[in-house]
C-alpha cells in the first residue's frame, strides 16, 4: 500500500479481536475498518502495538493480523503502519519483512525492554537493523517510556539518525514529556519528520506545540469528537478546541478513575462499535462487567457522546 500522502491526523491504535475463547479474530477486521471509516472518519490504523496486544502475540498470530489489516484496508484506508517491535531482533526483522511484503505503509518500532538498551547508540543499533530489513518502507520510532522503561530522550535520538536509517520517517510520542516532544519538533521538525502524539487526554498541548498528529486507543470511538478538536486547532478556535479536548478528558478522567488499559478498551469498543472484540490475553484480564456498566453510563448521559460514537 504506497501512502498517497504524509501521514497526518488521527491514527486509531488498533485492538486485536479475539474469539471468547482467546484466539485472535480476523472475520470482524472488515467490519473494523468500516466503522473507523465511516462512524469515526479516522482513515489511518497503528496495528498490532499496546492496544494490539502486539507483544503478546505470536508473530504468527501478528503476521495473520497484518495481512488482514492491509487487505481489508486497501482502497479505504490512507495509512496502515503495522508496529514489528518486539524483545528479539530476529523477530522484530521478520515481522519487518513481512510487512514490507504485504505493502504496509509504515512500520514502527518499539525500544526492547526485557534487556534494555542503555545509550542511544546501542537504541539505534537496534532500530536500524530492523529497519535495513524493510528498506523502501517508511520508519517510526515508537516511544513508550513509561511501558518499556526505555527513557533515552527522542531529542539525543533524532541527532543524525537519517544517516542511520534512511527511511526514518517520524516518532510516534507516547510520552507525558512535552519539553523532549517540543525539542524535537524544534530542532527536526519544519518538513523532514512526523510526530504523532501518544498521550490521548492531552492532545492539544501536544498540537500547540506542532505534532502533527496522533495515534492513540481511544480515536477507536472518540475519533469524531477528536476530529472537531484537530478541526477548531486548525481554525485558531482555541476555546472550542479546548472544549473538545475537556470533553474527551472528562470520560477518560472518569474510566482511568476506575482502572482504564486495554482490557477495558476492548469492552468500551465493543459496545461502542456493536463488534466483538472479545477478551484480552492473559496476562490482562477481561473488564469487570462493573467497569462496562458505569462505562457505558458515562458515554450514555448525555454530556455530548452518544454511544454509536456520533453526535
Ligand atoms: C499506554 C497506552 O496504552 N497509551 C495509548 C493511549 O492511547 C492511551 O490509551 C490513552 O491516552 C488513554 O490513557 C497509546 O499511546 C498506545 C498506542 O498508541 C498503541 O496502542 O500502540
Amino acid at each position: 500500500m504506497a501512502p498517497r500522502k504524509k501521514l497526518q491526523g488521527l491514527v486509531a491504535a488498533t485492538v486485536t479481536p479475539m474469539t471468547p475463547d482467546g484466539q485472535i479474530n480476523l472475520s470482524v477486521i472488515r467490519q473494523y475498518v468500516d466503522y473507523l471509516v465511516s462512524k469515526q472518519n479516522v482513515k489511518n490504523i497503528f496495528v498490532n502495538g499496546t492496544t494490539g496486544e502486539g507483544l503478546a502475540l505470536s508473530i504468527q498470530e501478528r503476521k495473520q493480523l497484518a495481512e488482514e489489516w492491509v487487505r481489508q484496508g486497501k482502497d479505504k484506508l490512507d495509512h496502515v503502519i503495522i508496529h514489528v517491535g518486539a524483545l528479539s531482533l530476529p523477530g522484530s526483522q521478520e515481522l519487518a519483512r513481512h510487512a514490507a511484503a504485504i505493502g504496509a505503509s509504515g512500520i514502527a518500532v518499539i525500544a526492547p525492554f526485557f534487556f534494555k538498551p542503555t545509550s542511544k547508540d546501542e537504541l539505534l543499533a537496534f532500530l536500524r537493523e530492523v529497519a535495513s530489513e524493510a528498506p523502501a518502507v517508511p520508519f517510526y520510532y515508537y516511544h513508550i517510556p513509561p511501558l518499556t522503561g526505555v527513557k533515552i530522550r527522542v531529542e539525543e535520538l533524532l541527532d543524525g539518525i537519517k544517516e542511520q536509517i534512511p527511511t526514518f520517517q517520524g516518532v510516534k510520542f507516547s510520552d507525558t514529556d512535552l519539553l523532549d516532544l517540543a525539542q524535537c519538533i524544534n530542532k527536526n521538525g519544519g518538513e523532514e519528520f512526523v510526530f504523532l502524539y501518544g498521550v490521548d487526554e492531552q492532545l492539544l498541548s501536544a498540537l500547540a506545540i506542532g505534532a502533527n498528529g496522533a495515534v492513540g486507543s481511544t480515536y477507536n470511538y472518540l475519533g469524531q469528537k477528536t476530529n472537531m478538536m484537530l478541526q477548531a486547532f486548525a481554525q485558531h478556535d482555541l476555546a472550542l478546541a479546548r472544549k473538545y479536548q475537556f470533553l474527551t478528558g472528562e470520560f477518560l478522567n472518569f474510566v482511568i478513575k476506575l482502572g482504564f488499559g486495554v482490557a477495558q478498551t476492548k469492552a468500551v469498543m465493543t459496545f461502542v462499535s456493536g463488534i466483538p472484540m472479545g477478551p484480552p490475553r492473559l496476562p490482562l484480564v477481561k473488564a469487570s462487567e462493573e467497569f462496562i456498566a458505569k462505562a457505558k453510563a458515562k458515554l450514555d448521559s448525555g454530556w455530548g457522546l452518544s454511544v454509536n460514537g456520533l453526535s
